[in-house]
């Protein structure tokens, strides 16, 4: 079986040093009409969602730059499918002259095409061809750009026009687009930040850069999707049991929480845990085996040493032991550091940086699972390198890095754009869900899901350590599970679930691990096993 290519993003940088090889062979132009043949294809698409191609209206707002060239291209090309084709300047020189590429204007002459000053009323199509990757500085709307046919799809160019390519960050003004149709790689700042709001559906067009686009992490955002996620959690061996499967303990809830105990070890135990160890209070241990009467509960959780990976955090009480309970998880961790460690909730305002450095130091894989609120407090208190205490800003993923390389721990940051990045700059960006994880509770799911899926590699390891030899096969070595690869596949896992149960007409954190469980069964064991979430 021949495994699909994990989708991934560049930098808008990267994919310029990548089309500088070709451009220094003389393949420039081929390039742009490549990338332009593709821009024609994505506007009749849109046109023929619209009514007849023919007689339809396109216009473009054309830069100085080849961005602009891709767009008069473009035009020229769907001009000969019968389109009115219009150009729009948007700077002049000293006499009045566009300033524009001069082969793309030629070829959309030639072609039929007309310039005009303002877009056309009648324009269905608007195409946003001002700025790609070479936007710097701030971006001032030109007048041609404001108040466009209310009726017309804005179509932008590889990047809206005010977008950072690398970071998603608008400067000045900003386009925004119903669809982004991108060339050679997708770009970071289509996916992120504001970029990723303005840019629409985002459709790559291939111009052949694929073997001079960066491999190494610190280029590379990948985007998890759902046969990754099954590469990276997959269905136990014929032969597995429960500890094969992994053993996961987790310290969570309080008197004061006792529901985080049971949504954590709830996650655990639906994402396929052989074991969930709930270690808390007389109140929680009798809430979780109620609700999971699999669960073992105790007040000290599992032997360290028969331990896959710990979950702390969620509902802790803090004005009561939770600083000694995330001590006990965090030595024995140290203890058997083969064990992974997610670090959540309450224990993100516990942990420090002196707890991460002895983690690190003995190898232990860390994830911490902040959302917005909770990563503005950790990075208060354990603060980004480098940082210049401006506050929030724009390049999120580079302040992700930077943490995280600086500490020694992953960080998967929760949002409506879950982002997860390992300390040697590995990021991936989740491409599932949508708002119905917003509610309280699904936090506590996700942490127990995350343990279980960290739980179930670290047991194949050390099977695979006892089994001598048994190592991947060469067709999965893109697939190695990395830390943040497999904290990425349990976010995946739990938006799958949260839009699955959504579909289902169930909205609370309380039926979410069910979610899960019908997701991971169907993933592993097809349709016509895995039918709880339906
Ligand atoms: N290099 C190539 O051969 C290819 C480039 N491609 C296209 O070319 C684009 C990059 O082209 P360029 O490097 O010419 O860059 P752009 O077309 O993005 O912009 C460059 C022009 O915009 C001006 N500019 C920059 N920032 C500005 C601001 N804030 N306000 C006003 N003007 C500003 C610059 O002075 C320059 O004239 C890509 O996004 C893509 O669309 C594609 O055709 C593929 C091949």
């Amino acid at each position: 079986m021949t495994a699909s290519p994990t989708p991934f993003a560049v930098t808008g940088s990267a994919v310029r040093a990548a089309e500088e090889p070709l451009l220094a062979a003389g393949q420039g132009a081929a390039l742009m009409r490549c990338a332009a043949w593709g821009l024609a294809q994505h506007v009749l698409r849109v046109l023929r969602g619209r009514g007849p191609v023919a007689g339809a209206t396109v216009a473009a707002l054309v830069g100085t730059g080849n961005n602009g060239g891709d767009a008069l291209w473009a035009l020229a090309l769907l001009r000969r499918r019968g389109v009115a084709a219009v150009a729009v300047p948007i700077a002049r020189d000293e006499h009045g002259a566009p300033r524009w590429h001069a082969e793309g204007w030629a070829a959309l002459r030639a072609a039929g095409g007309t310039a005009a000053d303002v877009v056309p009323a009648r324009a269905d199509v608007v195409v946003d061809g001002m700025l790609g990757t070479g936007f710097r500085g701030e971006f001032a709307v030109p007048d041609a750009a404001r108040g466009l046919p209310a009726g017309a799809a804005v179509v932008a160019c590889d990047v809206p026009s005010g977008v950072d390519a690398d970071t998603g960050e608008v400067r000045g003004g900003g386009v925004r687009a119903e669809v982004t149709v991108t060339f050679g790689a997708l770009k970071t700042g289509l996916l992120l930040g504001d970029g990723a709001d303005l840019a629409g559906d985002v459709r790559l067009v291939d111009i052949g850069l694929g073997p001079h686009l960066p491999s190494a992490p610190p280029e590379r955002l990948r985007v998890m999707d759902g046969p990754t996620a099954a590469r990276l959690h997959p269905a136990p061996a014929a032969d597995g049991h429960k500890y094969t499967r992994g053993v996961v303990g987790v310290v969570a809830g309080s008197a004061r929480y006792p529901g985080a105990a049971v949504l954590s070890t709830s996650g655990a135990l639906e994402a396929g845990a052989g074991m969930a160890h709930h270690a808390g209070p007389a109140t929680t241990r009798a809430a979780v085996v109620t609700a999971h009467p699999e669960a073992l509960v105790s007040a000290e959780g599992p032997a360290p040493e028969r331990t896959d990976a710990w979950v702390v955090g969620p509902g802790l009480d803090t004005e009561d032991d939770a600083r000694e309970r995330f001590i006990r998880v965090r030595d024995a961790v140290l203890a058997n550091p083969r064990a992974a460690l997610v670090v959540d909730a309450s224990a993100l305002t516990l942990v420090t940086a002196e707890d991460l450095a002895a983690l690190r130091d003995a190898g232990a894989r860390v994830v911490l699972t902040p959302h917005a609120g909770e990563w503005a407090r950790l990075t208060e208190r354990i603060p980004v390198p480098g940082a210049d205490g401006a506050g929030h800003a724009p390049d999120e993923l580079a302040r992700l890095r930077a943490w995280s390389a600086a500490h020694g721990a992953a960080v998967l940051l929760k949002g409506p754009r879950t982002l997860v990045v390992a300390p040697d700059g590995e990021a991936w960006l989740m491409g599932e869900g949508g708002p119905e994880l917003g509610v309280g509770g699904t936090g506590d799911v996700l942490s127990g899901v995350l343990g279980a899926v960290l739980a179930a590699d670290a047991a194949r390891r050390a099977r695979a350590a006892e089994e001598e030899g048994a190592t991947c096969g060469a067709g999965e070595v893109e697939h190695v599970p990395t830390l943040a690869s497999l904290a990425a596949a349990a976010a995946w896992l739990h938006a799958r679930a949260g839009a699955d149960q959504a579909r289902a007409g169930r909205m609370t954190a309380g039926t979410l691990p069910a979610a899960v469980g019908g997701t991971v069964a169907r993933m592993w064991w097809g349709e016509a096993r895995g039918t709880r979430a339906d």
